[in-house]
């Protein structure tokens, strides 16, 4: 009886109901009801305004901010969390557009403020259609505004993007006196985040995460902070970084700037051609830690960070997205992966059973398979392959799905298992230092994004990452902030 009046007994009963309500609620999907009630009770307690915008004027004119209202809602990744969506096929044969349905609620958020739209349709026989924003009272004068104005801008970028042929820009081995130093071939990568074999969660994180810091102009503009967004992509070769950037310039619809460090003459060089590059572009360096070990004297270290800063930016008030790939990040200078300097760490690691079975379903189309359990075994064992070389054996035996996965099972018992073992034996060392290290850097993401958080949130939602991490081969570094907007 002793024992239950003892406050850590006490505290660890606790801990271990909350616990176990949190596997409840997710596993039975109650987590969802929950959110709904805890939302409705949240409403509650706050006046809301609603703002209609039908689909025509009295004199039965089409409304245009109606169309452009309908263009940018069917745009959000929050489409995906509605009750009800419909399906249809896009202007390309293997793309589905997601379409609000009746009566359907779809929320977004702005400037730190949640609103919400419902897509209204009379059933009577005018069957006249409108769209309702939903908005706190309290937000209103802060928000409505600048809010409409963001639906604007973003519907001009949709429709431009509709049109608008991609570019990839390389710089130019030249000499100082030429003044144009990019040249630029079409952009046609195919990669898109479909294509992309990777934890789906992680996939809608970073869509979002790319959402919001487009939405976030007037904010960063506040903090005085140049709107630029720094991603950095390491991992193995073949784990699909270079297919990530080309995704994210197809998502975003922005011209890719590859920049090759090699080619450029100094830190001045640098600058200047940062200075030619456009708004509303990706700008890539490839393989920056090859180029820092290196120990180039041609650029600097200072003109590196310099140019990762983007202090040149803020000529342009317009959005800058920075990406930098690397294999590794174990012997990088701290200060190249500084918070503000890079803003999301995206881990890519070899494939793990589940990646492997996104790549069977999309190179042979095969999603189940009598091979599978002895494939998952293998995987078990710590062997491993980059989804390149899977990728590869996959389309070398394409027509038989058998002989493709027979091949793969060689492979990793073979190249897979001597270079898995190793990896297994560096994550074990990974883990460790880890733990010895609380702020590693693979925390920096979410210290500049949750910048003003308490260390506490950010435990909370690193143990979160951490946990779907340690399932997953560890593939994010940090959630996608939702301050931006
Ligand atoms: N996660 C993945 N999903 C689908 N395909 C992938 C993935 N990773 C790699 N691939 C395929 O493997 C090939 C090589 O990928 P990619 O060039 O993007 O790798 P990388 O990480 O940039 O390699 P490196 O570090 O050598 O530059 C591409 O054809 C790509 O389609
Ligand atoms: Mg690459």
């Amino acid at each position: 009886m002793k024992i239950l009046c003892n406050p850590f007994f006490l505290l660890f009963v606790i801990v271990g109901l909350l616990f176990l309500l949190r596997v409840l609620l997710i596993r039975t999907g109650l987590i969802y009801r929950t959110k709904k009630w805890w939302r409705s009770i949240e409403d509650c307690f706050h006046v809301h305004q609603f703002f209609k915008v039908p689909e025509f004027n009295e004199s039965m004119q089409e409304n245009q901010l109606y169309c452009k209202v309908s263009v940018y809602l069917n745009s959000l990744a929050s489409i995906e969390d509605s009750d009800f969506t419909n399906l249809f096929t896009g202007k390309k044969s293997n793309e589905i557009i997601l379409r609000l349905d009746s009566g359907q609620v779809i929320d977004d958020d702005f400037l730190g403020a949640r609103v919400s739209w419902i897509n209204e349709v009379k059933t009577d026989a005018t069957c006249s259609r409108a769209l309702l924003l939903k908005i706190r009272k309290a937000d209103k004068r802060r928000i409505l505004r600048p809010y409409l104005q963001h639906i604007h801008t973003v519907f001009d970028e949709l429709e431009q993007k509709k049109k608008r042929q991609l570019k990839l820009y390389m710089n130019i081995d030249s000499d100082r006196n030429q003044s144009r130093r990019w040249r630029f071939v079409p952009f046609t990568h195919p990669s898109t985040f479909e294509t992309i074999a990777m934890e789906s969660d992680l996939k809608n994180k970073l869509k979002s995460d790319l959402e919001t810091f487009l939405k976030a102009k007037q904010y960063y503009n506040r903090l005085g902070r140049v709107w630029k967004r720094s991603y950095l992509l390491y991992g193995p070769s073949g784990t699909g970084k270079s297919s990530f950037v080309a995704a994210m310039a197809n998502f975003l619809g922005y011209d890719v700037y590859d920049i090759d460090l090699s080619r450029v003459l100094d830190d001045s060089d640098l600058k200047s051609l940062l200075l030619q590059t456009t708004p509303k572009s990706v700008i890539v360096v490839e393989n920056l830690d090859r180029f820092l070990m290196e120990k180039s004297t041609t650029v600097s270290f200072s003109g590196v960070l310099n140019f990762m800063d983007g202090i040149l930016n803020s000529c342009s008030a317009a959005e800058r997205i920075m990406v930098f790939t690397m294999n590794s990040k174990d012997h990088i200078d701290s200060a190249i992966l500084r918070p503000g300097r890079i803003d999301v760490h995206i881990h890519f690691p070899l494939c793990d059973f589940s990646v492997f079975k996104t790549l069977s379903n999309s190179y042979l189309g095969v999603k189940d398979h009598k091979l599978f359990p002895q494939v998952e075994e293998i995987f078990q064992t710590g062997a491993s392959l980059s989804p390149a070389e899977i990728g590869e054996l996959m389309i070398a035996h394409r027509n038989s799905p058998s002989r493709a996965l027979k091949s793969v099972i060689t492979a990793l018992q073979t190249e897979g298992d001597r270079r898995g073992s190793v990896n297994v034996g560096r994550r074990l060392l990974d883990a460790g230092s880890r733990n010895s290290t609380e702020d590693s850097s693979d925390h920096l993401g979410i210290f500049c994004k949750e910048n003003f958080n308490a260390v506490k949130d950010i435990r909370k939602l690193y143990g979160l990452l951490r946990l779907r991490s340690n399932r997953k081969a560890q593939s994010f570094d940090s959630t996608p902030g939702q301050n931006d907007g």
